[in-house]
């Protein structure tokens, strides 16, 4: 692997909260074109992490590159390259209540493109509306308007908005119906292997790690404890991955291939 395969680098990385250590000495790489599942217990540090690669939290210690520059940085020019480079699907959707979809859409079109005509701007957010599987009339939909399915892919579509080579979600299937996180994934999918986009998604569901995720990093004890394929990381030996996934909610979610055959007698 060389180093332009790495998308992000996180080395060393260290956050507090007054005596609290959420990271202490956490390294991540991301590789390009992949979908990394970020798991971990609940308070472990997830978002945290998330912010933190994003430039919306400056860490106590450590380095983190994304796409080559300083996510540290306050350089108004190195984080015009972080946001243009980065859609951000938050968990509750973070939509504009008072803005119609296509308008929450609109809004970094506007942002970072403000020469763009208004009817090409439309243009651009409809055929993100399309691409986030939302039927053409959700555009003049307010988000008190739509189902919580419906609210995650108006967030996605803005996520999308400038085309990003860069998506972080955070907990996206959280909320939905098993069949509507399923369609969800399934999205994610599509659309990563369509726009070769990289995806940083952070998640508690073990459906979507098994389903979508190329790795899958953990975090544990303030680090990253292991970021592998995830039939490794179900074989790692540590008690939160053990419990994690074979636990009994775990069985479940295990496709059949993985399972592991039962011991003799059982
Ligand atoms: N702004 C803040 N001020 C103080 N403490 C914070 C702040 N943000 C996060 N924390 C603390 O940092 C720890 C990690 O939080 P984080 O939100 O990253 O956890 P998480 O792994 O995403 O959890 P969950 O799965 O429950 O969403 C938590 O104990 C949280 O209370």
């Amino acid at each position: 692997m060389t180093d332009e395969d790495i998308i992000i680098r996180v080395r060393g990385l260290v956050n507090r909260f007054g005596e609290q250590v959420v990271h202490d000495g956490l390294d991540l790489d991301v590789r390009r074109g992949e979908i990394l599942g970020v798991v971990g217990g609940s308070g472990a540090g997830k978002s945290v992490l998330m912010r933190s690669i994003l430039g919306l939290r400056i860490p106590d210690e450590g380095e983190i590159e994304v796409l080559g520059v300083d996510a540290r940085s306050e350089d108004d020019d190195v984080r015009l390259v972080i946001e243009r480079n980065t859609g951000v699907l938050f968990q509750d959707g973070a939509l504009f209540s008072s803005l119609t979809v296509g308008e929450n859409v609109q809004v970094p079109l506007k942002e970072h493109h403000p020469d763009v005509p208004d009817s090409l701007r439309y243009e651009l957010s409809l055929l993100k509306v399309k691409l986030a599987g939302l039927p053409a009339d959700a555009i003049e939909k307010l988000p008190s308007q739509l189902s919580g399915g419906m609210r995650k892919r108006a967030g996605l579509a803005r996520a999308l908005a400038l085309d990003p080579p860069l998506l972080f979600l955070d907990e996206p299937t959280a909320g939905l119906d098993p069949i509507g996180a399923a369609a969800f994934d399934e999205l994610i999918l599509t659309l990563q292997r369509a726009l070769g986009l990289t995806v940083f998604l952070v998640t508690h569901d073990l459906d979507t790690l098994y389903a979508i995720c190329d790795r899958v990093a953990v975090i544990a004890d303030r680090r990253v404890v292991i970021n592998a394929p995830i039939e490794e990381v179900e074989q790692f030996d540590h008690p939160w991955v053990r419990e994690y996934f074979h636990g009994p909610r775990a069985r479940a979610a295990r496709p059949a291939t993985t399972v592991p055959a039962p011991a003799p007698g059982v």
